[in-house]
């Protein structure tokens, strides 16, 4: 039933299976992410009106006007929340989109009831879904690679991953297609790995193999991706892949005859361990240590503040 250009895997049985059923999702999971360093799960324990609920509430977010997302603009590399409006994040290219990070122990730039009704108990809520999911996917890698069974549970205990919406707006192609230029440049993300979930648009485009072949990562209805990150990459010493994805134009059915390309809504939920562990690469017999130990926090704070090039010292971004 595959459309994609990566496995598809139902989480089902990993959920409510039995010892052997696990193992058997696992192992499907753990050679797709050695392979492609990308999965579309489905059965993953949030229904499709779930994710219906949360990209509406998503356009509601963005809907309001420019002045007030403004007011919560993202300004601390190590918070990483708020909004951050279209250019803010450039990394070695121009991306044209703009996005709100949610957190869970610190929601300061959060629209309040009064901005936003019922967005900031959703968006805790939905957190909490992806925190769960997060913590099962990556306890059936822990289960093929031979690790203690709450390794990860026990990772990301005091772990504030970072759930994030982004919307591309409406833009000419041939900006999108300009050098330099795309709706998201490419890049890996930084994390232990990443969900993701796509409206039907389409323009996400994965580099399995670091060839410079980019391969559409096409919307499947009811999946959603997840992809390694570069920390797993670390700790797998580079058996599980971090690899390289962007956001492009969308198949040109979707473009308009004015050049036009549609809006676009996606939602990630980037997983971090908490800021104190260490992340060390677990080593096979004979097998030399590709990576050196880095600090979880450190890694991800230093990362953050590339990625936003203006974001020095923490305030640069405010207005
Ligand atoms: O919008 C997407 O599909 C991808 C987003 C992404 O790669 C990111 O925010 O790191
Ligand atoms: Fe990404």
């Amino acid at each position: 039933m595959t459309t994609s250009n990566f496995p598809l895997l139902s989480f089902q049985e990993f959920l409510t299976g039995s010892e052997v059923e696990k193992r058997a999702v696992a192992q499907k999971l753990y050679n797709a992410f050695h392979t492609y360093g990308w999965v579309y799960l489905q059965d993953f324990g949030i229904t499709k009106e779930e994710i219906a609920e949360m990209f509406a509430m998503s356009k509601k977010y963005f809907d309001r006007p420019l002045y007030e997302k403004l007011k919560q603009t993202l300004n601390d590399a190590e918070t990483n929340q708020g909004y951050t409006p279209d250019g803010a994040e450039a990394n070695g290219g121009t991306d044209h989109k703009e996005c709100y990070e949610h957190r869970r122990l610190s929601n300061e730039l959060c629209p309040t009831d009064q901005e936003l009704t019922n967005f900031r108990v959703f968006m805790d809520d939905f957190y909490a879904k992806c925190f769960k999911l997060s913590v099962n996917v990556l306890q059936a890698l822990a289960l093929v690679m031979d690790l203690d069974m709450d390794y990860f549970s026990s990772a990301l205990a005091k772990a504030d991953p970072q759930l994030r919406l982004l919307h591309y707006m409406p833009i000419e192609r041939k900006i999108i297609e300009s050098a330099g230029h795309a709706r998201i440049i490419p890049h890996t993300d930084f994390g232990l790995c990443t969900l993701l979930f796509q409206d039907n648009v389409g323009g996400l485009e994965v580099d399995p193999f670091h060839t410079g072949k980019f391969l559409p990562a096409t919307p499947i209805e009811g999946t959603c991706v997840i992809n390694v990150a570069d920390l797993l990459q670390r700790l797998s010493n580079d058996r599980l892949r971090s690899t390289l994805h962007r956001v492009t134009s969308p198949p040109l059915e979707k473009v308009g005859n004015d050049g036009m390309l549609p809006a676009r809504y996606s939602t990630a939920f980037f997983v971090h361990p908490s800021a104190d562990v260490e992340i060390d690469p677990i080593l096979r017999d004979g097998e030399a240590k590709k990576y050196e130990s880095v600090n979880a926090g450190k890694w991800r704070t230093m990362n953050t503040q590339k990625n936003y090039s203006n974001l020095l010292g923490g305030s640069a971004l405010k207005v």
